[in-house]
Formats: C-alpha cells, sequence, structure tokens
C-alpha cells in the first residue's frame, strides 16, 4: 500500500492530511475545510515538507471556493487574491507556497480578464490548475529520482556497485505529493538494486528523521539505519559514505540553500571527508528574487519544540531556549544542485532560470 500523506477529491469536497506529529504512533487524518485549516495545519506542522505545505495549502483553497458561488469575476478575483496571501504567511523559510501563489494569481487574473471565460469557468479552471499541482509535483520528484541517481552512480569507482548514502530531516512522501526529492533518488537507487543503505539522521529536535523517513523506508523495505545528529561525523569516519542527499526550502540564485536546521554542519562534515553533497529539489524551491541565501528569513519555533518529547519534558524548566527551525548552506559545499530538469552546478542556476 502506498504511504498517503494528502486524500483530496474536490467533487466530494474531500482535503484530509495525516498528522505527521502523530507518526510513526498513530495514523490520523485531519479534515481540512477551507484555508484556515490549510494554515493551521501548516503552521503546526501538522503537514510540513516545502512542496507538500505549497500543495495543502493550495488544495484548501480549492476545497473552500469550490463550495462557494460568486457574484462575479472580480469578487472570485478579490477572494483568491486575500486568501493566496494568508496562505503564504502560515510559515516564511520556504519559498514553494509563496511562488505557487504567483503563479495561481498570475491565472486567475488572466482568466477574469478573458471576457470568453465565465465565472463558474473561471472557479473551474483555477481549481483544474490547483489540481495539476499534485499530479506534477509526482513527476518531478521521479524525475529528481533519475537525474539523482544517474549523477552519483556516476562518481563510482569502477569496483563499486552499490552506494552508501547519508540523508537528513524528511524528503519523501511525507514532503511532497508522493515519492520525495532526497528520498526520491534514494527510493529510486533503491529500484536500481544499487542502494546499499541509507543512513538517516534522527533529525533533533522535530525528528524528521526518527519519526517519518524511518516510518517511509521501513514501509517500503528500503535498508536504511537511523543515527543521531551526533553521529555524522563518525560515520563519515567509519562507514564509505558515498553521497549526501538533502532536500530545500528555499534555494537562492547562487546556489546557497536554506534547508532543515543541521544541513549546514553535514556538509561542513562532508566537505571534511570529501564526500559529495547534493541539494534535492524541484523548481518550485529555487527563489529567483534571492541572490544569495544572506536575505532568507529562518524560522524560529516555539521552545517547547525542543524542551519536550511526546509530551515529556526533558529540559531543565527555566532554560533559554533558540530553536531556529532552518539554516542556510553556502553553495560551495553543494556538489550539485539536482533537479527535475537535470543536475546543475550552483554557478549555472541562473541560466538555468533564463536570468
Ligand atoms: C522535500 S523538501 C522538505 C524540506 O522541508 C523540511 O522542513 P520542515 O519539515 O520544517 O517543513 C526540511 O527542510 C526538508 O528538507
Amino acid at each position: 500500500m502506498v504511504l498517503q500523506s494528502i486524500k483530496f477529491d474536490v467533487e466530494f469536497g474531500l482535503l484530509e492530511i495525516l498528522d505527521q506529529l502523530l507518526l510513526p504512533e498513530k495514523t490520523q487524518y485531519i479534515k481540512i475545510k477551507g484555508v484556515e485549516d490549510g494554515w493551521s495545519v501548516i503552521n503546526k506542522m501538522q503537514v510540513r515538507g516545502a512542496p507538500a505545505i505549497a500543495i495543502v495549502g493550495s488544495l484548501s483553497l480549492a476545497v473552500e471556493i469550490w463550495k462557494e458561488e460568486f457574484q462575479d469575476k472580480k469578487t472570485l478575483l478579490r477572494e483568491i487574491e486575500g486568501k493566496l496571501n494568508y496562505l503564504i504567511s502560515a510559515r516564511p523559510t520556504a519559498v514553494n507556497m509563496k511562488l505557487a501563489a504567483d503563479e495561481l494569481l498570475e491565472l486567475a487574473i488572466q482568466l477574469s480578464r478573458d471576457e470568453t471565460c465565465s465565472t463558474r469557468d473561471m472557479k473551474k479552471n483555477f481549481i483544474d490548475a490547483i489540481t495539476m499541482m499534485l499530479d506534477k509535483d509526482i513527476a518531478d520528484n521521479k524525475n529528481i529520482g533519475k537525474h539523482g541517481s544517474d549523477a552519483i552512480l556516476s562518481n563510482l569507482q569502477s569496483q563499486e556497485t552499490t552506494i552508501k548514502v547519508l540523508t537528513h530531516c524528511n524528503t519523501g512522501s511525507l514532503a511532497t505529493a508522493g515519492y520525495g526529492t532526497a528520498l526520491g533518488v534514494v527510493r529510486r537507487l533503491h529500484e536500481m538494486k544499487r542502494l546499499d543503505r541509507v543512513y538517516l539522521t534522527e533529525t533533533r529536535p522535530y525528528n524528521q528523521g526518527a519519526r517519518l523517513t524511518a516510518f517511509e523506508m521501513v514501509h517500503d523495505k528500503v535498508p536504511a539505519t537511523l543515527i543521531c545528529d551526533s553521529m555524522v561525523a563518525y560515520l563519515f569516519q567509519k562507514k564509505h559514505i558515498q553521497a549526501v542527499l538533502v532536500g530545500a526550502d528555499r534555494v537562492a540564485m547562487n546556489g546557497d540553500t536554506a534547508n532543515k536546521i543541521g544541513t549546514y554542519q553535514i556538509a561542513c562534515l562532508a566537505a571534511l571527508h570529501d564526500v559529495p553533497f547534493y541539494v534535492c529539489a524541484p523548481f518550485t524551491s529555487i527563489d529567483s528574487s534571492k541572490s544569495s541565501g544572506d536575505s532568507i528569513v529562518i524560522e524560529e519555533r516555539p521552545e517547547h519544540e525542543m524542551t519536550y518529547i511526546a509530551g515529556k519534558r526533558i529540559a531543565a524548566p527555566g532554560i533559554s531556549v533558540w530553536n531556529p527551525a532552518f539554516d542556510v548552506t553556502p553553495a560551495k559545499f553543494i556538489r550539485g544542485i539536482i533537479t527535475e530538469r537535470g543536475v546543475f552546478e550552483c554557478s549555472d542556476l541562473k541560466n538555468q532560470l533564463n536570468l
């Protein structure tokens, strides 16, 4: 059975998301009735992952406007613009919701100006565009898997047939519409029988690795080993890791990449141990408005997310806490950006975006 993080059928007003705060103990879905529910589950990280945030946020708008009748296209356009701006505010670091909102608003403006398009047609065409995001994301991830596995295997010495990789956080079916980005490359390597093992960090404090990536790898029977975040240097020293594969929340034009906290220190260690470090991300995670990572806003999460685990306090009451949810890895540490269009050097991103 395929792991389904999103259930959607707008005809039935159905949008449900798997509550990722309850995994792996409980598999429980939450009904999303509109953008307020969408904003809430994103902000509370009941659904998370850069692509999944954009998809669930946009789908929450689709189910909301599907139920409503609009007197004219101007009213519908005003509703769409206001609710897209609201959804963008749920979490600041991942760029995907902002890029999706920009594209959807541009479509709505075009439809509102098209005199051959009725209000009903505008609503249907707009919702259809959102629905297509699901299939496109899965297709993009399959291409990321193909390009990434080809690139990594090309690095192998002639006598090496299988590969050991390290990944951080969760970049699989629980962070996307399905298959995953960095975990999509892992899945592709496994499908090709070229994966020896994937090592995954627990990824404190939310534990995306221990709770989500481990869940996905066990579910798919992929050879995987969980390690603590503090074990990465020793892993590089004692195991022959041939690549690091991470996701991205926002890639700047020079290749600087914002990703889950801990990514930057893994990149530093990978450089020290000469392990190729790859960022795996669809073009929907690339921000052409950012020339470098310097201006990427880093979300800071509530202190209880660090001082408690599963509702039990693990840190002394009264201790101060700093809880940045992301860090920025400089382009110099990144061997390549693995995308659905191919694998690019950081210096080539601008050309790939025709900028
Ligand atoms: C498919 S990339 C997912 C990306 O999002 C994660 O952050 P969060 O769990 O806080 O949404 C992490 O940075 C992953 O690399």
